[in-house]
Parts: structure tokens; C-alpha cells; sequence
């Protein structure tokens, strides 16, 4: 856990979730109180829906007084334009999101994101004011090839370039990685705590960084393992997809770490 126990929760919804379920979902957290559960810890908690529930999201989590921060799962690259079916920052900070998770590796997978695209959308982040989350990871195959912390490095060395940057302009910018080896995500099987802490400290020292970023974790993290997880040092935070669309789960998550 990082300096002074506060952990970022980010539950990455993906394309999972319908209105109906959103609504239980939040029921589910009034309920159960989530602002006294949080109350004795300094825990933050974010909900990433896909784009068209971020509005109504929004308002409800302020209608019902929860303490959820609202997260985009990806924004375009460009600032705006005549981009067909694009989302840009601005959009989902107009419908009340805060910021976006950036460079998903079902992004970079499955829609050919470079690492040169995740850098512009940290850039147009920061220029308007929301907070990116940045993913980053190594595949199964560049694990087994010893390859894991120079794909790492590669992945994170343009965006301390455009971080450097917008600090030049703006010294208070929030930045937040998160640490998602692909073949953690959705598997069952979680990166061990010693290679967690070994790309934390790869990511914080192998880099002149101008402020040091939040680094969270992401891959199967379940109520078997998010104590341990959490239990590490500079560890900022979690980042989680199948084990948070069950509110319950979610609930139970929170528990264990109050
Ligand atoms: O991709 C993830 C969060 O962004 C992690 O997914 P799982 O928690 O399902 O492994």
C-alpha cells in the first residue's frame, strides 16, 4: 500500500455492463453504506463504464452521494474534429468523467494501439485536465523470452516524455500507471508480489520521472489475493475487471482493505 494506506480501486467495467445492471450495482452500494465503509481509510474508488453510461453514472453516483469517482475506459488521440465515432477528453469530462484508462491491452490487442497513440492520448489528458491511467504490460511470450522489463521500459519511456512536458506547463498534474501483464488479465492467475514490486521499481527509479506516478496493479486480482496485493509497498492501487462486475465482490474487496 502506498505511503499513507491510500489505495486508488478501479473497477474496470469493460463491455460488460447494461443500464439495468449499473442500477443494481449502485443500489448495492447505498445499501451496503460505501461512504461509511470508506470513511476510517483514505481509499479513492472509480467506476470505468463504457462511454454512452458515463452521463448517467455520473449524476447517479452524485444523486446518491457515493464516493465513486467516474473513469473513461479510452479517449481518442485526437482533440477533435472530423473523426467519425471518436470520444474525445473533452467529451467525457463534459458528462462527468474525471479520467480515462489509457492503453488497454485489449486496446493495443485487439485495436492496434501503439504506444505512440497511448502517449497523444496522455498528452490530450493532461492538457485538459484529466487524469490518465496508463496500462501497460508484457505478454506471456515476453515474459518466457526474460523480455518482461525491457518491453516495460519501452511502453513507459513515451510517456515520461509527455509527461515531462505538461509538467513544464502545469507542476500539479495527477499521473497514474497501472502495471497489467496481459496474461494476468482475466486468467486467474496474478503476477506475484515480487515481480509487482520489481516493475514498480523499474517504472519509479528507471526513469527521470518530474513527479513520481501512482503505480496500480491489474490482472486477476480476486478476495483471495487483493490483502496481499495491497499489503505491498508503493503500490498505489488496484485496477480490476471480472471480479468487480459482481457489486458483492466489490463490496467485500473494499471490506478487506478498511
Ligand atoms: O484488465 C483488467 C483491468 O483493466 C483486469 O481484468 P481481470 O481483473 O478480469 O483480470
Amino acid at each position: 500500500m502506498a505511503a499513507g494506506g491510500r489505495m486508488f480501486l478501479v473497477a474496470n467495467w469493460k463491455m460488460n455492463m447494461t443500464r439495468d445492471r449499473i442500477e443494481t450495482y449502485l443500489d448495492a452500494l447505498e445499501r451496503e453504506r460505501l461512504s461509511s465503509m470508506l470513511s476510517g481509510t483514505r481509499h479513492q474508488i472509480a467506476l470505468a463504464p463504457t462511454h454512452v453510461y458515463l452521463q448517467d453514472l455520473s449524476r447517479e453516483v452524485l444523486r446518491r452521494g457515493l464516493p465513486v469517482k467516474i473513469f473513461a475506459q479510452d479517449v481518442s488521440s485526437r482533440s477533435e474534429g472530423a473523426f467519425t465515432g471518436e470520444v474525445s477528453v473533452r467529451n467525457v469530462l463534459d458528462v462527468g468523467a474525471v479520467g480515462s484508462i489509457l492503453g488497454h491491452s485489449e486496446r493495443r490487442r485487439y485495436f492496434q494501439e501503439t504506444d505512440a497513440d497511448v502517449a497523444r492520448k496522455t498528452s490530450l489528458c493532461l492538457q485538459a485536465g484529466a487524469i490518465p491511467l496508463v496500462c501497460f504490460g508484457e505478454s506471456r511470450e515476453e515474459r518466457d523470452a526474460g523480455e518482461t522489463l525491457r518491453v516495460l521500459r519501452h511502453q513507459v519511456a513515451p510517456i515520461v516524455e509527455v509527461v515531462t512536458k505538461a509538467f513544464r506547463e502545469n507542476e500539479n498534474i495527477p499521473v497514474y500507471l497501472a502495471y497489467e501483464p496481459v496474461w494476468a488479465i482475466g486468467s486467474g492467475k496474478n503476477a506475484s508480489c515480487s515481480d509487482i514490486e520489481e516493475v514498480i521499481s523499474t517504472v519509479l527509479e528507471g526513469f527521470s520521472w518530474p513527479v513520481p506516478p501512482c503505480i496500480l496493479y491489474g490482472g486477476s486480482v480476486n478476495l483471495e489475493n487483493i490483502s496481499s496485493l495491497a499489503a505491498l509497498e508503493n503500490l498505489a492501487g488496484l485496477l480490476v475487471g471480472s471480479a468487480w462486475l459482481d457489486p458483492e465482490t466489490f463490496l467485500d474487496s473494499v471490506r478487506a482493505l478498511s
